[in-house]
């Protein structure tokens, strides 16, 4: 439904009546998208391909890059290298090179600094830059597409110069683009046929750059390697932080058109008239952290559903312990008394102490801290395992599948259509499946062997967690963690069958 107090306008007239959104306007999410008809969970509403696309910049760029024709890993040690421009590439003869879609037009640009580098590559080969770049040549490849790009938001009144987003553009994008290669452009322009290109300025490339900030979206490819596109119909969608979309992307590239198509799905029932709705933070970010992500990157307070609930939909997610006053420990929780206010006071359910929002932030900064370090040591899971005495006693046992199950209804309540945690969601469903399968193998505390019937109702629990562990990675499985899981999963699926067989066992 359209939020209470919104003004909601058709923007655009369909253009074809089979088409499942429209796009409309409102004071408060300027463009965005509305469903014309009901859809159920799993109906597609709207498959796209992208205006632009482009490879990210890798975590470790001095080691690895992506090719910028096919976008493989390339080992920067391999010193394969565009024969025209000189970027890493997979190899000299790799067809993305001449494809104007791929590297084909950037090419001209890039070549007009042949030399090549072995150190500091990473600053040296900037793949951040390229799809700033592949938007600015969109003015001479593809007029249509680049005035559908300009209409974007671009969010420039908040970034002006001395802002971070600002500033940070200026000297890993503008910059760059400008003192390498573009600012080349006007000696050699006649050399170049690049004479459509008519506007090449640093401002633009400065409103480029808030355009892919507020609209791109980054596709994973596995191995380290990440693109980031821009869709035209897919960049209306507004945020809920309980959005009731997922998106897949083709990522095969073959056939041409198809490769980065993106298909937006319904995770839940969406009736006609109801806004069409997407996450643009992380569903596992407490409110406070999320909130913020969003002002700082997206430019809006999130007011939806779960930001105004103080509990998140009863899964206190973001509740903190109670420390209680110095003197008198308490057991009670904090919750943030307006979560909307970012000056809120976070009060205790049992006792009269209240901490501030800024103490807030810092303590859980803190423990963000915390969990970083114990993570940098690398503890591999003996190693964390073997920290717990005793540690398949039945007793911890029946605390892991406690848990598990807390932890499936905080991610099921948060995203009940599987659309952003769905990996999550399987390995807790697979964890929970091996914590049951564990305590049907074990005697009872006080030494008697389990009867049959304890046993059967075990592994049927057991078979449903595996069942809903699958079912979760459904849509996931082209993707490469998804899919590494799924085999993971479907191996203990087979040693399940084999157990329950030798224990006369049938579902
Ligand atoms: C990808 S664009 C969406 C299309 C955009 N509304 C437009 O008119 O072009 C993202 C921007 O839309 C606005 N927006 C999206 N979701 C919103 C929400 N839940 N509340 C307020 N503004 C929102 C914010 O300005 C955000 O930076």
């Amino acid at each position: 439904m359209p939020m209470p107090g919104l003004t909601t306008v058709l923007l655009a007239p369909r253009q074809n009546s089979s088409d499942a959104q429209d796009v409309r306007i409102s004071e408060e999410l300027g463009r965005h998208l509305v469903a014309t008809r009901d859809f159920q969970p799993g109906d597609a509403i709207l498959t796209e391909e992208p205006l632009v696309f482009a490879p990210k910049a890798t975590a470790d760029p001095e080691a690895f890059m992506p090719c910028v024709g096919c976008y493989k890993k390339v080992f920067t040690d391999m010193e394969e290298r565009c024969p025209d421009c000189g970027w890493p590439v997979c190899s000299g003869n790799c067809p993305g090179l001449k494809d104007p879609q791929h590297h084909g037009a950037e090419c001209q640009i890039l070549s007009l600094r042949p030399e090549c580098v072995l150190d500091d590559m990473a600053d040296y080969y900037r793949h951040d830059a390229l799809l700033p770049l592949r938007c600015l040549l969109l003015q001479k490849t593809d007029p249509d597409k680049w005035s559908r790009l300009m209409e974007m938001q671009s969010h420039m009144e908040c970034r002006t110069p001395g802002t971070e987003s600002y500033d940070e553009a200026d000297e890993f994008i503008v910059q760059y683009l400008m003192n390498n290669f573009l600012n080349l452009l006007t000696t050699s322009e006649a050399k170049l046929d690049m004479k459509f290109i008519q506007n090449l300025s640093p401002e633009l490339i400065h409103k480029i750059c808030g355009i892919v900030d507020t609209n791109a979206l980054e596709i994973r490819l596995g191995d380290g390697i990440e693109l980031h596109a821009i869709y035209a119909k897919t960049s209306f969608m507004e945020h809920s932080c309980i959005p009731n979309t997922k998106h897949t992307f083709n990522v095969s590239n073959q056939g041409k058109n198809e490769f980065l198509k993106i298909t937006i799905k319904a995770v839940v029932p969406i009736m006609k008239n109801n806004h069409v709705t997407t996450m643009y933070s992380h569903a596992l970010w407490g409110t406070l952290a999320r909130r913020q992500h969003l002002k700082d990157t997206k430019y809006f307070s999130c007011k939806c559903e779960r930001c105004s609930d103080p509990t998140e939909l009863g899964t206190y997610l973001s509740a903190m312990k109670c420390l209680g006053d110095g003197n008198n420990p308490c057991d009670g929780i904090h919750l943030p008394e307006d979560p909307l206010d970012d000056e809120t006071d976070w009060a205790c359910n049992k006792c009269s102490v209240k901490v501030n929002n800024s103490q807030v932030s810092m303590i859980i900064s803190q423990m963000g801290e915390e969990v970083e370090n114990v993570q940098m040591m690398n503890p591999s899971v003996p190693i964390l395992e073997s920290l717990l005495p005793n540690l398949m006693s039945q007793e911890i046992l029946d605390r892991k599948i406690k848990m598990c199950k807390d932890l499936i209804f905080v991610t099921k309540t948060l995203d009940p259509g599987n659309a952003r945690l769905s990996l999550y969601t399987a390995v807790l469903q697979h964890e929970l499946h091996s914590a049951l399968v564990a305590k049907s193998k074990k005697t009872n505390v006080d030494g008697t062997f389990k009867s049959v019937t304890e046993v059967k109702e075990l592994l049927s629990e057991a078979k449903i967690a595996l069942d809903e562990a699958l079912s979760s990675l459904k849509d996931d499985v082209d993707e490469s963690a998804g899919s590494k899981l799924h085999s993971v999963i479907k191996n203990s699926e087979k040693d399940f069958k084999d157990l329950c067989k030798k224990k006369d066992i049938y579902f």
